[in-house]
């Protein structure tokens, strides 16, 4: 089976608010809402492929990341390994630069059944506050 890894960017503001990204209609997991990332190249850290993956899909540039956790799941067919990083720090305005619909959302506001599977979790600890 397939085995991604893939670096996920929880970008939040001083107003505790969380920037989503929703996932294209015609991509695996359509429409459901996530964090902005994607797959870790070869030869890539996991915080070198944030870095890209955020410049690439939100136009910002990261100047503070704090890795908070990995997360495995197997899909039906595809086994992801998620790298959660907590970015608090970037220049620039994060914005849907793939088109893709957006919002920030206060961080006790989130809901667990918007997400893929294989976030439920972290979804759990961001709204307990834990980080
Ligand atoms: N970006 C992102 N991917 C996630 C999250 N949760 C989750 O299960 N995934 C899974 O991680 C896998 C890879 O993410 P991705 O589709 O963003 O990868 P990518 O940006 O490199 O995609 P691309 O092939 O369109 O360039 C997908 O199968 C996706 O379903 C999440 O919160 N954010
Ligand atoms: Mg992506």
């Amino acid at each position: 089976m397939k085995h991604l890894q893939v670096a996920v960017g929880i970008i939040r503001n001083a107003d505790k608010q969380i920037f989503l990204a929703q996932r294209a209609a015609t991509s695996y997991m359509a429409n459901k809402w996530e964090f902005p990332g994607g797959k870790i190249e070869a030869g890539e850290s996991a915080e070198q492929g944030l870095i890209r993956e955020l410049l690439e899909e939100t136009g910002i540039e990261v100047t503070e990341a704090q890795a908070i956790g990995e997360a495995d799941h197997t899909y039906e067919d595809l086994r992801v390994t998620l790298h959660f990083f907590l970015v608090e720090g970037w220049k620039g305005e994060p914005w849907g630069r793939e088109g893709q619909p957006q919002r920030w959302v206060e961080q006790h506001a989130l809901v667990a059944d918007e997400f893929p599977a294989a976030n439920h979790q972290l979804i759990a600890r961001l709204i307990a506050g834990e980080f």
